[in-house]
């Protein structure tokens, strides 16, 4: 990765009890990077954003901006610049579009809200249109435009995006994805957990894939859109569907790229501890 580390993570393991649903995993996102987590249902990737989040406990390294994220609580670092935008999107219903979107930017002075908000609604005109429209009223799409809206009036340097295709028609998704896009050329970068592989790895720079808790792959996005185990197991081509065995990746050898290492330096193993590293 040529730009500068804007988020790394090293060792991230978070249990729910005894049981540990993230285990030992290492992400790192650069500025201006799309980086996309995919994984089947239950495969940690909430889990994860949580953790970086700070709203779970975990073991492990956090740096953000190049800073040790631990001593901060979650309003901490949203005011660092690291924003969520949760899975079931956390919108207030019974209040208005812009009221919606004035909270996302309540720690800032009223002429910079101002200014958010007409930026806000040029990017996402039918939010302009609704602005009066109680946000329990708007529809799917609106809802997760909302979302995203009103997180990015907090002038986030990296916003986490938890499944944001979640329940959308495939028009809308698309809409959603192309604001995405846009979110990386205006500067913010963004860590996208999807289950949608295909519509995240279009739009992403680079991927990795969570199974049971743990990378199993990482790489370029174009990349692994081409590998024939994420076809197969997560794209749906090639004979194995992505409903297919929890663990469809394994027990082949896991292929992986280091965020050190050059994009198209190829696949390398990334052994899981006690395994040997393969070519
Ligand atoms: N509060 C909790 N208590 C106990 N176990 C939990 C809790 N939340 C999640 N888990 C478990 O942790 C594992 C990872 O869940 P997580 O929600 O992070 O997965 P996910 O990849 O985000 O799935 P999905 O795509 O369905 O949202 C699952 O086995 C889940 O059942």
């Amino acid at each position: 990765m040529t730009t500068p580390l804007l988020l790394e993570v090293r060792g991230l393991s978070v249990a729910y009890g005894q049981v540990e649903a993230v285990s030992d995993v290492s992400i790192a996102v650069g500025a201006g990077e799309i980086v996309t987590v995919i994984g089947r249902n239950g495969a940690g990737k909430t889990t994860l954003l949580s953790a970086i989040m700070g709203i779970l406990p975990s073991r492990g390294a956090v740096r953000f901006a190049g800073e040790a994220v631990a001593p901060f609580a979650i309003g901490e670092r949203v005011g660092r610049g690291l924003c969520l935008v949760p899975e079931h999107r956390a919108l207030f219903g019974s209040m208005t579009v812009a009221d919606n979107l004035a909270l996302g930017a309540f720690r800032h002075g009223a002429d910079e809200r101002r200014a958010s908000q007409d930026e806000m609604f040029a990017l996402f005109p039918r939010l302009a249109e609704r602005r009066s429209q109680l946000a329990a009223t708007l529809s799917g799409g609106e809802r997760q435009m909302l979302a995203l809206a009103r997180a990015l009036m907090g002038r986030p340097r990296l916003l986490m995006l938890d499944e944001p295709s979640l329940g959308l028609a495939p028009l809308i998704v698309r809409d959603v994805f192309r604001i995405v896009a846009e979110l990386r050329e205006r500067g913010v970068a963004i860590l996208l957990v999807e289950q949608n592989a295909r519509a995240a790895l279009a739009v992403a720079d680079r991927a990795y894939v969570l199974e049971l808790g743990r990378v199993a792959l990482e790489g370029p996005a174009a990349e692994l859109a081409r590998d024939p185990r994420v076809a197969a197991s997560y794209l749906g081509i090639g004979g194995r569907h992505r409903d297919g065995p929890p663990d469809a990746l394994n027990p082949t050898p896991r292929m992986s790229y280091t965020a050190s290492e050059p994009p198209g330096a190829g696949p390398t193993a990334t052994p899981r501890p006690g395994e040997d590293k393969r070519p």
